[in-house]
């Protein structure tokens, strides 16, 4: 038989026949992107009114609570299941000891109270890390250059706790300590805080993709070093699985990767060893790598976000964080 030929069914098999029509291509459709599976995260400040640009990323915005609260209102108009709060924090309240982060009363836990009072309905996704807080920059506390792994979680847990008293539904520790999640769960049922979920960033890779969310919070400046001494590295798939785990033993009800776009492949390893909730962070470089090509004219923004978020569903997630979901939940509604 000629080498050319696609395969031995030619011309009885042709591929073609079910991509002809759109109808047919609607029917043979293996993958769905839906609004049920996005999670906004969102950037918030001190101050009323106040509304921020963030010059690595096009049309994304610090908000002051009041008009996070109106946003949140519109994201839940448009069908989006969950919210992800990062607070920016002023310079005057970063200390070496990260203090801050345990303050009831600190702008994310005030944050979260009033949206809850406003959109009682949507869940609330609370990051647990010392970064915003922490004038070295990073996830937890540091001695003599190193980040201290049991003390960083014992202020974690106390964190969490005082986030889920707030009315954070989902305590999202994106910290990479050893342990922390065992010692979240403890901490929360101990504080009769049993139903709050825990959702695990336990691939979470040492990635330069995240420069443009540091620029959002404020960490870059304060950042000493980088943060391979607790994030994974990007070469390692079977150490993905291990972290995985571990946070599953430990208590984690939904696991994340991160970031996306380039770990399609840890994602799609996770789902098949673990059949559990796995989400996926489409991170700030990678919301902002697709609208810089955008506003050059160089992609399409609506086709290459809607494709590139169906690439994170082909390769097993089930919900993603993404700059972009009231966007793409407009279009999805429109189509
Ligand atoms: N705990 C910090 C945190 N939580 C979410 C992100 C990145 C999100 C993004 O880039 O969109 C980071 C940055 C980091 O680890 O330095
Ligand atoms: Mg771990």
């Amino acid at each position: 038989m000629p080498a050319f030929l696609p395969h031995a069914d030619f011309p009885y098999t042709r591929m073609r026949r079910n991509r002809r029509h759109e109808w047919s291509r609607r029917l043979v459709s293996e993958n769905r992107l839906s609004v049920d599976d996005l999670i906004w995260p969102l950037f918030v400040i001190e101050g009323t009114n106040l509304r921020q640009p963030i010059t690595s990323m096009p049309g994304v915005e610090r908000l002051s609570i009041d008009l996070l609260v109106e946003a949140v209102r519109g994201a839940h108009d448009l069908g989006i299941p969950a919210i992800a709060l990062f607070p920016s924090v002023e310079a005057s309240l970063k200390t070496p000891d990260a203090r801050e982060a345990t303050n009831p009363d600190n702008l994310v836990c005030r944050a979260v109270r009033a949206v809850k009072k406003a959109v009682p309905d949507i869940g609330i996704v609370c990051d647990v890390a010392l970064d915003p807080f922490n004038s070295d920059g990073h996830d937890g506390l540091v001695a003599d250059g190193y980040v201290l792994n049991d003390e960083t979680v014992e202020i974690l847990v106390r964190m969490a706790v005082v986030q889920a008293e707030a009315g954070c539904d989902v305590v999202a520790p994106s910290d990479m300590m050893d342990g922390r999640i065992r010692a979240l769960r403890a901490g929360l049922d101990q504080a009769d805080l049993d139903h709050v979920q825990i959702l695990s960033y336990a691939a979470k890779y040492a990635s330069a993709f995240y420069g443009p969310f540091r620029d959002a919070v404020g960490s870059n400046g304060a950042l000493k070093g980088d943060k391979k001494n607790y994030q994974m590295d990007a070469a390692n798939t079977e150490e993905a699985l291990r972290e995985v785990a571990l946070d599953l033993q430990e208590g984690a009800d939904m696991v994340m990767v991160k970031p996306g776009l380039p770990y399609l492949d840890v994602i799609r390893r996770v789902k098949d060893a673990f059949g559990v909730p796995t989400f996926a962070y489409q991170v700030s470089g990678e919301y902002a790598m697709l609208k810089a090509a955008a506003q050059n004219g160089w992609l399409d923004w609506e086709k290459v976000i809607v494709e590139s978020l169906i690439g994170f569903k082909r390769a097993g997630a089930d919900a993603i964080l993404t700059y972009t979901a009231p966007e793409v939940a407009r279009l999805l509604g429109k189509r």
